[in-house]
């Protein structure tokens, strides 16, 4: 099976890079270099190439290459396999990020039906022992590739509750104005509530007697406000208004929800496992995701893994290299060591990155 494909990334004035083009043929791409040299940078463009602000949810200023700021551009050439997209994404210095797909200006939104992205990076470590907030960015990732449109819903539910926490902030009491904010929040939050039904469903069924050496994630999504479709959200904000007014926001909704993982083995939550069990239940959901995305779409999602080797022993790292070559995913990894993907042979492709004076150099390797 092959996989979605960025064939060819071209960075200008990004982060480190002044100018950096990687030719890639849809094998896992390889990154190795020493700290600081601007590997993460790299994966962090292609991150880009999906709705939001990427995998270290930066704004367009800090993207910028400094001291210069004269503004960024990443080019991608994207590929199913079939047809071949280009996807321009950048900023100028000061204004806001602009998104071109095939030479026409277009929503960010719009890059969720074209590439799907997933990516696993060292901030996501305290992910099961931190807030509900990365949990939910976690999951809704996962729900953005199977449900390319949950990014709409999101934007609609999360644009209504702004207008309402205007209101309640302001102090407003006259329900009248509530009334059609609530509604457009009670019907994006069904929309939402069930997109991440679908991916918590499917996550759990691609788990499910699964061929692969890490361990299984029982998941449940939790609701606090304990409202469940359309109406019941509609009420639930009602009802809720008075204590929302005194609070100043939002209080409940589907903008609170919290992913909970049990590690299914051992029976033990997340949150009490260890740092490297935890990892383990990471890797093994965006594995799932990646599989579910293969069955369901015939083509394996793009994965960015940073820095995921070095934390794996040698057998799970090669298990883990098999894995991902067994799903066709192009897998953009990044280590400090070559050494790390000795195991992957000639079924990767290889850049080295290294750093002078601040500017990153981007070199291709070929491989006996
Ligand atoms: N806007 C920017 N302009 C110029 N340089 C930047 C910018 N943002 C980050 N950098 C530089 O990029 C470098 C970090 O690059 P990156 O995170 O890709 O490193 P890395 O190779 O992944 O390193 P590590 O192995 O330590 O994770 C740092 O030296 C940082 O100063």
């Amino acid at each position: 099976m092959t996989g979605l494909t960025v064939a060819r990334l071209q960075v200008s004035h990004f982060r480190s890079h002044l100018g950096a083009v990687v030719v890639a043929d849809g094998r896992p791409v390889a990154i190795h270099g020493p700290n600081g040299a601007g590997k993460t940078n790299l994966l962090e463009a292609v991150s880009l190439l999906s709705p939001g602000r990427g995998f270290r949810r930066a704004g367009p200023d800090d993207l910028v290459r400094r001291p210069e700021a004269l503004g960024w551009r990443v080019f991608a050439e994207v590929t199913d396999g079939r047809a071949l997209t280009e996807i321009v994404t950048g900023a100028e210095a000061g204004a806001a990020r602009s998104v071109q797909i095939d030479g026409k200006a277009a929503t960010q939104t719009a890059l969720a039906s074209i590439l799907r992205v997933l990516w696993l990076v060292p901030a996501m470590d305290r992910l099961w022992i931190e807030g509900a907030d990365g949990r939910r960015r976690f999951l809704d990732r996962a729900t953005l590739s199977f449900v390319p449109d949950h990014a709409e819903a999101t934007l609609r539910y999360d644009k209504a509750m702004r207008e309402r926490n205007r209101l309640l902030k302001d102090g407003v009491r006259d329900p009248h104005w509530y009334a059609a904010l609530e509604d457009a929040m009670a019907v994006a939050g069904a929309v939402v509530q069930g997109n991440r039904r679908t991916a918590v469903a499917a996550l759990t069924a691609a788990q499910a007697g699964a061929a692969t050496v890490f361990p299984t994630a029982t998941l449940t999504l939790v609701d606090p406000a304990d409202a469940e479709g359309a109406d019941a959200l509609r009420d639930a904000y009602a009802r809720g208004r008075a204590r929302d007014l005194a609070a100043g926001r939002t209080l409940s909704g589907p903008h609170r929800s919290d992913l909970e993982a049990i590690y299914a083995d051992k029976g033990v939550a997340a949150r009490d496992c260890s740092t490297g069990e935890q990892k383990a239940l990471l890797i093994s959901l965006i594995l799932a995701n990646a599989r579910a995305l293969a069955a369901a779409t015939g083509r394996a999602p793009v994965l960015l893994l940073d820095e995921v080797a070095a934390h794996l022993d040698t057998a799970r790292r090669a298990a883990l290299y098999d894995e991902i070559c067994a799903l066709g995913a192009q897998a953009w990894m990044t280590g400090t060591e070559r050494a790390l993907f000795d195991t992957l042979g000639n079924r990767a492709q290889y850049l080295s990155v290294t750093d002078a004076g601040g500017t990153s150099t981007v070199t291709a390797e070929e491989v006996p």
